[in-house]
């Protein structure tokens, strides 16, 4: 396959891919959504974690609500933990790389927080930690998964969100977190702000 076939393949993948979760996804977008909303009228904050690509997903989301998303309204709060590298290599250093997020959160997350915690394979020891510390500071979980969900899966309680994107590949569940974070925001800033 020459170069502009791989990159067809790759749109026509990431275009397939994100078919296939609109008809599965729907329903917990908008519970998710809803979780988040209600935690930010209550005036909760959202702190959010992921590794690699799905670190920048976390920013991403935060910004969008620390700054803006699409429409004119003022800041909410969001915290991203993947961004404060001396907080992360002196946990990391001091006392486990699996505790990178899991120690800021049960320094910083108060009853009916919500987390966002992101992985493409559910696997990832630090955002596992992450939702057990989340569950024992008595805030809720959104998780964005893939695969099957990984042991991340079954870490969740009742009133937590996962929102699984049905495929295997890394690149195109990012793919995919990216869109539902865009929809997350519009969501929020709908149910907020109205419009
Ligand atoms: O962006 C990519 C691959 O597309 C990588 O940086 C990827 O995010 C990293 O390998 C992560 O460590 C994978 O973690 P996870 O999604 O399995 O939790
Ligand atoms: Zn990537």
């Amino acid at each position: 396959m020459n170069a502009s076939e791989r990159i067809a393949q790759h749109f026509h993948e990431s275009i397939q891919a994100k078919q296939v979760a609109l008809d599965q996804l729907r329903p917990f977008i908008e519970q998710a959504g809803m979780l988040m909303t209600d935690c930010l009228q209550r005036e909760g904050r959202i702190l959010s974690c992921g590794n690699g690509g799905s670190a920048g997903d976390a920013q991403h989301f935060s910004s969008e609500l620390l700054n803006r998303f699409e429409m004119e309204r003022p800041g909410l709060p969001a915290v991203a933990l993947t961004t404060d590298s001396s907080t992360i290599t002196s946990i990391a250093n001091d006392y486990d790389f699996r505790e990178v997020f899991a120690r800021q959160i049960r320094a910083l997350a108060l009853p009916g927080d919500v987390v966002l915690a992101i992985s493409t394979s559910g696997g990832s020891d630090n955002v596992i930690r992450a939702i057990e510390a989340a569950h024992d500071r008595g805030a809720h979980v959104v998780a964005l998964s893939g695969r099957d969900g990984g042991p991340m899966a079954l870490k969740l309680a009742g009133d937590d969100v996962e929102i699984r994107v049905p495929h295997e590949v890394t690149a195109r569940i990012q793919e995919v977190h990216l869109l539902v974070i865009h929809c997350l925001c519009d969501l929020i800033d709908r149910q907020l702000f109205g419009g």
